[in-house]
């Protein structure tokens, strides 16, 4: 362990993150609703080894375990999601209180423990009643999602403070409607810019709603990916700067420039609507921060075959990458902050995710489990997340992804990306090195990486 110079400032918010359906199980307990992934889930082939969020890590039911857990950690905050059919079954009209008071005695259990709650209104898991309503394709998707946020505004604000309205519209958009390798499985050139339109116009809406009924603050999650041209030939470049609007400037230019990036037309063609400016003054309302997720870069090349962005990314022989082939690249985390701060006028900004899958070591005799290339990925990105606060970056918090090895979507439990161990047969949660190793950092606010 090296002493590093890098203080961070007071009170910054170290923590972890989850979601609802990757973790808690029992998706349809106590009047919940079906969501789309409950849905896609048992449909069969849809994920690796057939794996559902059926019991998941079990926390609907562990969870003043891991909340005690997360405080033997030493952890100062915690990132979670609300799934949005347990509180409205039908995704809109009845609340199921049982559904409202799961959230509302975690939040408490936090606090109890000196955990900040930061809690993400939607991470994908959609009312399943709303998707046969046409879910994100629908225009009335807007109100349906100002009025399910309005409940937990009602409900939660004060005990929560930091709430954020989507997690990862680009994923949503890209697996959900444009390729179909998450739910609700569409693949539609056309329905691509519809959904990430609704789902902005959704964004802007519980926003609105907060600045009428909400005293603390709210922001906008992003997944980012830097593009870096693979060579300086016009094709590598232009591909890069397509690739660079498709993941990063589609979401933030219209909340934070009130516009769609111009490639956006040139990568969707006659599928690109036009949409009225009364949209765009909807979706532009303030934020108090932004919620990064970084995990990687593209190194971008023209790939005319790679349809409709026309970008591949050209791996890196000398990385290092993870289980999900991600190339471990920190210094794009320091870009990507440089990136916002002067794009959008340095607002701030809490890393909501960063973290790795990597194959870990077994469980070992004396219950280490020694996920050395994980310590190894944190210490770097905090270190790069350093460098971009010392550059100017406004970075409040830092949510490593996560918590608890968890449902990976498609790809199911292979892929673990915990600090803490699961085993999935006994439910024994076990910390891994990198969990001590980021108790450290935590109890010396960023000076022991
Ligand atoms: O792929 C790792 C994570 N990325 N962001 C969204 C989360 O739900 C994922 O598990
Ligand atoms: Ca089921």
């Amino acid at each position: 362990m090296t002493q590093h110079d890098t203080t961070f400032p007071e009170h910054f918010l170290w923590g972890t993150a989850t979601s609802a359906y990757q973790i808690e199980g029992s998706p349809l307990a106590d009047g919940a609703g079906p969501s789309i992934w409950e849905r896609f889930v048992h449909t069969p082939g849809l994920t690796i080894g057939g794996d559902t969020g059926d019991v998941a890590c079990d926390h609907y039911r562990r969870w003043r375990e891991d909340v005690r857990m997360m405080a033997d950690l030493g952890l100062r905050a915690y990132r979670f999601s609300v799934a949005w059919a347990r509180v409205l079954p039908e995704g809109r009209g009845t609340v199921n209180t049982k559904g409202l008071d799961f959230y509302s005695r975690l939040v408490d259990e936090l606090l109890a423990h000196g955990i900040t709650p930061l809690t993400t209104l939607f991470h994908w898991d959609l009312p399943a009643a709303l998707d046969d309503r046409g879910g994100w394709l629908n225009p009335d998707i807007a109100h349906w999602f100002a009025d399910y946020a309005d409940v937990m505004f009602k409900a939660l604000d004060g005990r929560v403070r930091h709430w954020a309205t989507l997690n990862e519209p680009w994923v949503v958009t890209d697996g959900g409607y444009l390729h179909g390798a998450l739910a609700p499985g569409h693949r539609s050139l056309y329905e691509a810019p519809i959904a990430t339109h609704h789902l902005l116009r959704a964004h802007g809406a519980a926003v609105q709603r907060y600045r009428s009924v909400g005293k603390h603050q709210i922001g906008l999650v992003v997944n980012l990916e830097p593009k870096y041209a693979a060579s300086d030939s016009a094709a590598d470049q232009a591909a890069t700067r397509r690739a660079h609007a498709y993941m990063n400037g589609q979401y933030l230019d219209p909340v934070f420039l009130g516009r769609y990036p111009e490639e956006m037309r040139e990568i969707f063609g006659a599928a690109w609507p036009e949409w009225p400016a009364a949209d765009h003054e909807l979706i532009k309302q303030k934020l108090d921060f932004i919620g990064l997720n970084y995990y990687t870069r593209s190194v971008t090349r023209d790939a005319p075959e790679a349809w409709p962005v026309r970008a591949g990314r050209v791996i890196q022989p000398q990385a290092t990458y993870t289980e999900t082939s991600w190339e471990v690249f920190p210094q794009g985390l320091t870009d990507t902050l440089a990136w916002i701060r002067e794009r959008y006028a340095n607002p701030p900004v809490y890393i909501t995710e960063n973290g790795a899958a990597f194959y870990d070591p077994p469980v070992a005799e004396n219950g280490r489990v020694a996920d050395a290339l994980r310590v190894d990925y944190l210490r770097k990105h905090i270190g790069a997340m350093h460098a971009a606060i010392a550059a100017g970056s406004d970075v409040r918090g830092y949510m490593a992804w996560s918590l608890l090895d968890n449902f990976e979507w498609s790809l199911g439990f292979a892929k673990r990306f915990g600090l803490v161990h699961i085993n999935y047969a006994t439910q024994q949660r076990t910390p891994k090195d990198s969990a001590r190793y980021y108790s450290r950092v935590v109890a010396s606010n960023g000076a022991a990486l």
